[in-house]
């Protein structure tokens, strides 16, 4: 016999307990014991409600798969560039993110990032390894000081805000950011909009901290590192498609630019010996922006609560329409 419980889809094993058990108290939750497509692909059948855990692609293929019954989709993450977003609405179904929550852990690795590249930690590692450390020679492996800097960043959203707030602390000079609108906090802040070119020509620093959308994609081009000071360091945050790889490569070994600092890559994972983990004034981190125990745990609650709602009908806390 059917129970009149609403079945709901985990699309990953290792979704965080504390939203896990919020969902099994109020729905029959079938939670996948891999991570294959073909899997959520398959367990998607009759769900009224998914939990997408993975960046994979969200489109027509499960939607089909779970049926016309599927009322609301809530992604475990921030950005969503991997949702067919129009499928969805065409649908009627409610989708719903988990915005705000990763907010601090991000900047906070964003912050990291800008010191890592910009203090030449990756380079510095290689010289002690190699026994190359050179004791007492003031002019060795010198970095670019934050203080005083200009920063720029590209998105000046929620994320970009926390850095600019975890920026004050370091004493910058300037803090200018490109996107769409002049944002009231960015008065609060002391932070001033400018295009994107004199974000490139003046900072000393450079954020992507943008959605990846058609807008962005490949935004960071030749000619956008041509634009930029020898001295910059570019930390992405956001999503790999916003730059185009293999001219951020070319930049970085050319001396175009001076270091970067990247939780965001594409392809995801990086492919074995891939040319960005061969040079030395790169920092890479495996997208670990929001990897963070209190961070993970609160998204997975944020994202069963959103999902919760949706079900019952009710608005979501984050929803995207
Ligand atoms: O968007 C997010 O929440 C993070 O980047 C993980 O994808």
């Amino acid at each position: 016999m059917s129970s009149n419980i609403p079945k709901v889809l985990v699309s990953h094993p290792r979704f965080p307990e504390s939203g896990l058990k919020l969902l099994q108290s109020k729905f029959e939750v079938t939670v996948c014991e891999g991570v294959e497509r073909e899997e959520i692909v398959r367990k998607s059948k009759g769900v009224e409600g998914i939990l997408w855990v993975n960046c994979e692609l969200l489109n027509a293929e499960i939607l089909d798969s779970a049926g016309p019954q599927l009322k609301a989709i809530v992604t475990g993450t921030a950005g969503f560039d991997y949702v067919d977003l129009a499928e969805i609405e065409k649908r009627g179904i409610q989708f719903g993110y988990t915005p705000n929550v990763p907010n601090d852990a991000v900047a906070d690795l964003a912050i990291g990032l800008m010191i890592a590249a910009g203090r030449r930690f990756n380079e510095g590692f290689q010289k002690i390894v190699e026994q190359k450390w050179q004791l007492n020679d003031p002019l060795w492996m010198l970095g670019q000081d934050i203080k005083g800097s200009t920063v720029g960043i590209v998105g000046f959203g929620r994320i970009g805000q926390v850095i600019a707030r975890r920026l004050k602390g370091f004493d910058v000079a300037r803090i200018i950011y490109s996107g769409n609108s002049e944002k009231e906090e960015g008065r609060e802040l002391g932070a001033n909009l400018v295009s994107f070119k004199p974000l490139l020509r003046e900072s000393d620093f450079v954020f992507i901290a943008c959605p990846l959308t058609n807008e962005t994609r490949n935004l960071f081009d030749k000619a956008a590192f041509e634009e930029m000071k020898e001295t910059s360091v570019l930390i992405n945050i956001a999503r790999g498609g916003i730059v185009v790889q293999t001219d951020l490569i070319e930049a970085l070994r050319t001396g175009k630019i001076f270091a970067a600092g990247l939780d965001v890559m594409d392809p995801e994972p990086l492919t074995e010996n891939h040319p960005l983990t061969k040079l030395s004034n790169c920092v890479l981190t495996p997208h670990l922006g929001s990897a963070a125990t209190r961070t993970r745990n609160n998204m997975s609650l944020l994202s069963a609560k959103n999902l919760i709602n949706g079900i019952e009908g009710k608005p979501m806390l984050y929803p995207h329409y």
